[in-house]
C-alpha cells in the first residue's frame, strides 16, 4: 500500500490539509475559512470547537478526494497559529472560554504594567520574548480572572491550557494525551528557552497553576496515537511546530544565516541562528526554531501582525477589491503611490517597533488620490514592514542579507514581490511549493516515524520556482522609505491614553 504523510495546518483564517508523498510533492489539499470573532475593539477570538471541526473535517475530505484512507497515512504533523490561547475542561473536553487569538490587544494595559514593574528584562532572559499582549501568558492570565469559577477550578487542576497544536492533539487522541512542542511553548512567555522547562518564576509572576500546563514534546517525536474511530486506522502523530518554525524548516533553512520570510495574514521572517540563543539587539525575539534528535536550533523572529490581513481588509473592510487576487491589478493602475502611505497597525505595530497602541493610518491623499493609489499603499506596507525587520536582523547578525526565500499566501502577488526586492535590494526567492508550512511540518512527522530517513533524504527536495532581483535603476528607494518612516511615526501611540 503507498503510503503518504499528512500536514493538519492550522492557520489564523482557515484550516488546511495537505498530504504529501515521498517526494515531498501534493497529492491532495482541502481547506476551510472558519468565523472570525471581534467582540470588542482590539479583541479577536475564534470558536475552539470550529477550530477543531473545520480542522478534522479538511483532512477527511483531504483523504477521501484521492481514495485515501487511515492505513494510508504514514504519519501526521500538526503546525499551527502561534499563541492562540485555549482553556478547557479536562473532565468534558469543553473550552471555558472562545480562543484568544494572537492579535487580541485585551492584555495590553496589564504587558504595560508589567514593564512599568521593571519585568521587561527577566522575561527577555528567560523567554527571548518581549513583553506584549500577542504571546499567551497573559491571555491565559485573563480567562482565569475573568471567566467565573476558572481560577478555583484550575487550582484544583480540572483545566487544561494548550495553544491550538495541544487543542487538535487532545481531540485527535481523544483526550489521552495533553502536550505541544517545544516551539510553541516557546511562545507562551511561559517557557524557559534556556532550560526549555515551564519556568515557576514566570507561572508565579502569572499566577498560572502548573497543573494546567501541557507536557513539551520535541518538533519530530511520536507524542501519540488518533483515537479509534478518528480515521479507520489508528495514525501516529508524530510531528508539532508553531506554523513559522514549520515554514523555515520546510524552507529547508537548515543552517545558520538563512532566512524565510511567510506573508499570510501577518509576516514573519526567521533566521536559523543555530544552537546558541542569542537575544536580539534590535527589538527581535528568540524563539525556539525546532528540536529534532535532541538537537535545538534557535531563531531570530521578527513578527509582523498584519501583512496579508490588509489585503483581507481592502476586501471586506473598504469593498475596493472582490477577492484577494484583484489587488495586483487594482495596485497596478497606480504607476507609484503617489505619497500615499497606509500603516497597516489594526492590531499595534509588531517588531521592531513594539507599539501596542499604534494604530491603523491613512496618510499623504490629496484629490488625486484613489483606490489604486490605497491598493498599491496597502501592498507597499507589506514589503516596508519586512524591510524593517530585514534591518533589524541584519544589526543583529552582523551580516548583509542577500537573498530571502519567501512563502505563504501572498507570495503569488508579483508586483509586491517585485518590489520587496526592490525596497531591500535583495534577491526574492519563490520556491516551487510554496505550502512549506505544512510541508515542513510534514518533514518533522515523517522523519519521526522513518518515512524519510534523515535531512539528507528531503534536502534535494527543495525548489526554486521564481527569483525576484531588484531593479538597478531603481533611484527613488530612499525618498520612499523616509515616507515610510515618516508615516510610522504618525501611527505610533495613536491609542496611548
Ligand atoms: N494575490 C494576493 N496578494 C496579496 N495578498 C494575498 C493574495 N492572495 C492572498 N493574499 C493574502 O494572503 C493571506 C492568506 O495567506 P495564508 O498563507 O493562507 O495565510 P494564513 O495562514 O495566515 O491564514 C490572506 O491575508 C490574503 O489576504
Ligand atoms: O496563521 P498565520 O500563518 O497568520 O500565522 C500566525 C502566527 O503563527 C502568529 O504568531
Amino acid at each position: 500500500m503507498t503510503k503518504y504523510v499528512m500536514a493538519l495546518d492550522q492557520g489564523t483564517t482557515s484550516s488546511r490539509a495537505i498530504i504529501f508523498d515521498k517526494t515531498g510533492a501534493i497529492v491532495s489539499v482541502a481547506q476551510k475559512e472558519f468565523t472570525q470573532l471581534f467582540p470588542a475593539p482590539g479583541w479577536v477570538e475564534h470558536d475552539p470547537a470550529e477550530i477543531w471541526s473545520s480542522q478534522i473535517g479538511v483532512a477527511t475530505e483531504a483523504m477521501a478526494k484521492v481514495g485515501l484512507e487511515g492505513g494510508n497515512i504514514a504519519a501526521i504533523g500538526i503546525t499551527n497559529q502561534r499563541e492562540t490561547t485555549i482553556v478547557w475542561d479536562r473532565e468534558t473536553g469543553r473550552p471555558v472560554h472562545n480562543a484568544i487569538v494572537w492579535q487580541d490587544r485585551r492584555t495590553a494595559a496589564f504587558c504595560d504594567n508589567l514593564k512599568a514593574s521593571g519585568k521587561e528584562e527577566l522575561i527577555r532572559t528567560k523567554t527571548g520574548l518581549v513583553i506584549d499582549a500577542y504571546f499567551s501568558g497573559t491571555k491565559v492570565k485573563w480567562i482565569l480572572d475573568n471567566v467565573s469559577g476558572a481560577r478555583e477550578r484550575a487550582a484544583q487542576g480540572k483545566l487544561a491550557f494548550g495553544t491550538v497544536d495541544a487543542w487538535l492533539v487532545w481531540n485527535l487522541t481523544h483526550g489521552a494525551v495533553h502536550a505541544t512542542d517545544i516551539t510553541n511553548a516557546s511562545r507562551t512567555m511561559l517557557f524557559n528557552i534556556h532550560t526549555q522547562t515551564w519556568d515557576e518564576e514566570l507561572l508565579a509572576l502569572l499566577d498560572i497553576p502548573a497543573s494546567m500546563l501541557p507536557d513539551v514534546k520535541e518538533s519530530s517525536e511520536v507524542c501519540g496515537h488518533t483515537a479509534p474511530g478518528v480515521f479507520a486506522e489508528q495514525i501516529p502523530i508524530s510531528g508539532i511546530a508553531g506554523d513559522q518554525h514549520a515554514a523555515l524548516f520546510g524552507q529547508m533553512c537548515t543552517e545558520p544565516g538563512m532566512v524565510k520570510n511567510t506573508y499570510g495574514t501577518g509576516c514573519f521572517m526567521l533566521m536559523n541562528i543555530g544552537p546558541k540563543p542569542i537575544l536580539s539587539k534590535n527589538n527581535l525575539l528568540t524563539t525556539v526554531a525546532w528540536k529534532v534528535n535532541g538537537e535545538t536550533h534557535y531563531a531570530l523572529e521578527g513578527s509582523i501582525f498584519i501583512a496579508g490581513a490588509i489585503v483581507q481588509w481592502l476586501r471586506d473592510g473598504l469593498g475596493i477589491i472582490r477577492s484577494s487576487s484583484e489587488v495586483e491589478a487594482l495596485a497596478a493602475k497606480a504607476v507609484q503611490n503617489d505619497g500615499v502611505y497606509l500603516v497597516p497597525a489594526f492590531a499595534g505595530l509588531g517588531a521592531p517597533y513594539w507599539d501596542q497602541h499604534a494604530r491603523g493610518t491613512l496618510v499623504g491623499m490629496t484629490r488625486g488620490t484613489n483606490a489604486s493609489h490605497i491598493a498599491r499603499a496597502a501592498l507597499e506596507s507589506i514589503a516596508y514592514q519586512t524591510m524593517d525587520v530585514l534591518k533589524a536582523m541584519e544589526a543583529d547578525a552582523g551580516i548583509s542579507i542577500q537573498e530571502l526565500r519567501v512563502d505563504g499566501g501572498a507570495t503569488g502577488n508579483n508586483l509586491l514581490m517585485q518590489f520587496q526586492a526592490d525596497i531591500l535590494q535583495a534577491k526574492v526567492v519563490r520556491p516551487g511549493i510554496t505550502e512549506t508550512t505544512a510541508l515542513g511540518a510534514a518533514y518533522l512527522a515523517g522523519l519521526a516515524t522513518g518515512y524519510w530517513q534523515n535531512l539528507e533524504d528531503i534536502r534535494s527536495q527543495w525548489q526554486m520556482e521564481k527569483t525576484f532581483t531588484p531593479d538597478p535603476e531603481q533611484q527613488q528607494r530612499e525618498t520612499w522609505i523616509s515616507g515610510w518612516h515618516k508615516a510610522v511615526d504618525a501611527a505610533r501611540h495613536w491609542a496611548q491614553q
